[in-house]
């Protein structure tokens, strides 16, 4: 059955998710959420981009805003993900440092969903992560001050242009340096939940609420409950 946009009800038709497969802490089943995605990514074709994080910052106004970007780490602080430090996310996070992310993978009727604090990444972990990127990714990010108003197409071509005569590729890490306004940020989350689609929308979700301080691996920092779909 088509609904009003013309797009088929899909009768979603997870595994579900039950409290015995669910640690007393978190990050072991996000994890193995991601792994299975990046698996079935590599495998099926049918989950494009594993990794994509929605991203929710709030602006001076209290304006929620949302963008995609992607996870690049995943450990028991939180996920990570980079971009422009005076970009909209940027300059958003560093007037108030509260996020909300989610990875959503509808062909596996999963998502996860996590939100609390954003602590902006040491110079020390963006330079490692910036030097693992292609040469024509750290030159975009030279070449870009992201989120600012851009004339038209030509202007960026110019720019990106301009970076790659400076900065020639020479395969090494070392030929593009780190641009001092590109960052990165960790969620240091105080809520999770994973959400298991199933039929009739009796969808499981598991939530894990931060009831003292430690990592997303450590069970004494969380309290699980489930929710009503
Ligand atoms: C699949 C996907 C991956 C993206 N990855 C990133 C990323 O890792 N970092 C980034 O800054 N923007 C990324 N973008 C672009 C962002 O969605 C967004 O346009 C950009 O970050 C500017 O957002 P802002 O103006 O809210 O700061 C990605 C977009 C898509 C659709």
């Amino acid at each position: 059955m088509a609904d009003r946009l013309g797009v088929v009800r899909v009768d979603y038709d997870g595994e579900g998710l039950s409290e015995d497969r669910c640690p007393g802490a978190p990050l072991p089943i996000v994890r193995a959420w991601v792994e299975a995605a990046v698996a079935r990514s590599a495998a099926h074709g049918d989950v494009p981009e594993p990794t994509a994080l929605s991203v929710a910052t709030v602006d001076a106004d209290g304006v929620p805003d949302v963008r995609t970007v992607l996870m690049r780490d995943l450990d028991e602080r939180g996920p990570s993900f980079f971009g422009g430090l005076d970009s909209a996310k940027g300059r958003q996070l560093a007037a108030r440092p509260r996020v909300a992310v989610a990875l959503t993978w509808p062909s596996m009727f999963r998502a996860v969903r996590m939100r609390g604090g954003a602590e902006e990444l040491s110079r020390q972990e963006v330079e490692a992560y910036f030097r693992t990127r292609p040469w024509g990714s750290r030159i975009g990010a030279h070449a870009s001050p992201q989120s600012e108003p851009l004339a038209d197409r030509a202007t960026l071509e110019a720019a990106y242009g301009e970076c790659a005569r400076r900065w020639p590729d020479t395969g090494s890490p070392d030929d593009v340096p780190l641009p001092p306004r590109w960052g990165g940020w960790r969620v240091v989350a105080d809520r999770v939940e994973l959400w298991a689609g199933r039929r009739s929308r009796l969808h499981d979700r598991i939530v894990w609420e931060r009831v003292a301080p430690g990592g997303l691996d450590e069970p004494a920092a969380w309290r699980r409950s489930r929710r009503w779909p």
